[in-house]
């Protein structure tokens, strides 16, 4: 944990994508084992703060970064910073639901074998906690060898949340993992996300603004690259003190 009791903090960043600047000095400090809603109009800026906290950016070309991003201690830009292990530590769940096409046991061992876990024993221990606590074994516990690509499509989100703690993150990054879902598969998801803030740190980015008032401890509201307005859920949506928030979560634009 940090000195300001986050996880991860962004100190003045800035983001372009070749000339375009898609992040404006955005300073965030993440709570640890809470769940944080990165809410905003289409185009301000949620995905691009998100994938830049597990440097998934660094994969754009023409990309420019500037600022710090601190998890825990390190500054995550520097140097030092090994990828692999930060994306083990800090893990993402995308739009969506993007199983390998392989069988629902081999989706979950996927990670810890490139970890190098290679005990079956150990294996098929993790496989089932990650499943149980993806809310997904009792569905699958019976079809393990079956191909992941036969499940629904909210299992399908449910698998990728559990390959994604299989290699034990502290964040869990999600992007709208709910917005190729249907209502039944959605409510899944928010009731998981609402059980895994026990465990690990997840922030999320969302469009719809009843599902952030729903699963999320702490609202950031974006607006054309800049954090507009960040706090305590319930005084983003009830009380905000900005008046581009209040007419965001009011519905006046969007
Ligand atoms: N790879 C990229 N190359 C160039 N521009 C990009 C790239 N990704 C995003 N952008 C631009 O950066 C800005 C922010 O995009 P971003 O996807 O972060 O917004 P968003 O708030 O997540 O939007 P949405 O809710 O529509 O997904 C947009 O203007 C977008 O067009």
């Amino acid at each position: 944990m940090q000195k300001n009791g986050s996880i991860l903090t962004a100190e003045h960043l800035n983001l372009y994508y070749g000339d375009k600047q898609a992040l404006s000095d955005v300073s965030i400090s993440i709570p640890p084992n809470r769940v944080t809603a990165l809410i905003g109009p289409s185009g301000c800026g949620k995905s691009t703060l998100l994938r830049c906290f597990n440097r998934l950016n660094d994969l754009v070309e023409d990309v420019r970064i500037e600022g710090r991003i601190l998890f825990e201690d390190g500054d995550i830009r520097g140097p030092d910073c090994d990828i692999v292990a930060l994306r083990k530590r800090i893990g993402m769940v995308f739009q969506k639901p993007n199983p390998f096409p392989s069988s629902i046991y081999d989706n979950v061992a996927y990670g810890p074998r490139v970890h190098g876990v290679r005990s079956r024993e150990r294996l098929d221990a993790i496989v089932q906690e990650s499943l149980k606590k993806a809310a997904l074994w009792d569905e699958v516990a019976d079809r393990l060898d079956d191909s992941a690509m036969g499940l629904s499509g909210g299992q399908q989100q449910r698998l990728c949340i559990a390959r994604t703690l299989a290699v034990e993150p502290e964040v869990i990054l999600m992007d709208e993992p709910c917005s190729a879902l249907d209502p039944i598969a959605t409510s899944k998801i928010e009731n998981l996300i609402d059980d895994l803030k026990e465990g690990y740190t997840v922030v999320i980015v969302t469009h719809n603004m009843q599902q952030a008032a729903r699963v999320s401890d702490y609202t950031g509201f974006m607006y054309l690259g800049r954090l507009v307005e960040f706090g305590p859920t319930a005084r983003i949506f009830e009380n905000p003190q900005e008046e581009l928030t209040n007419n965001y979560v009011t519905g006046r634009f969007g």
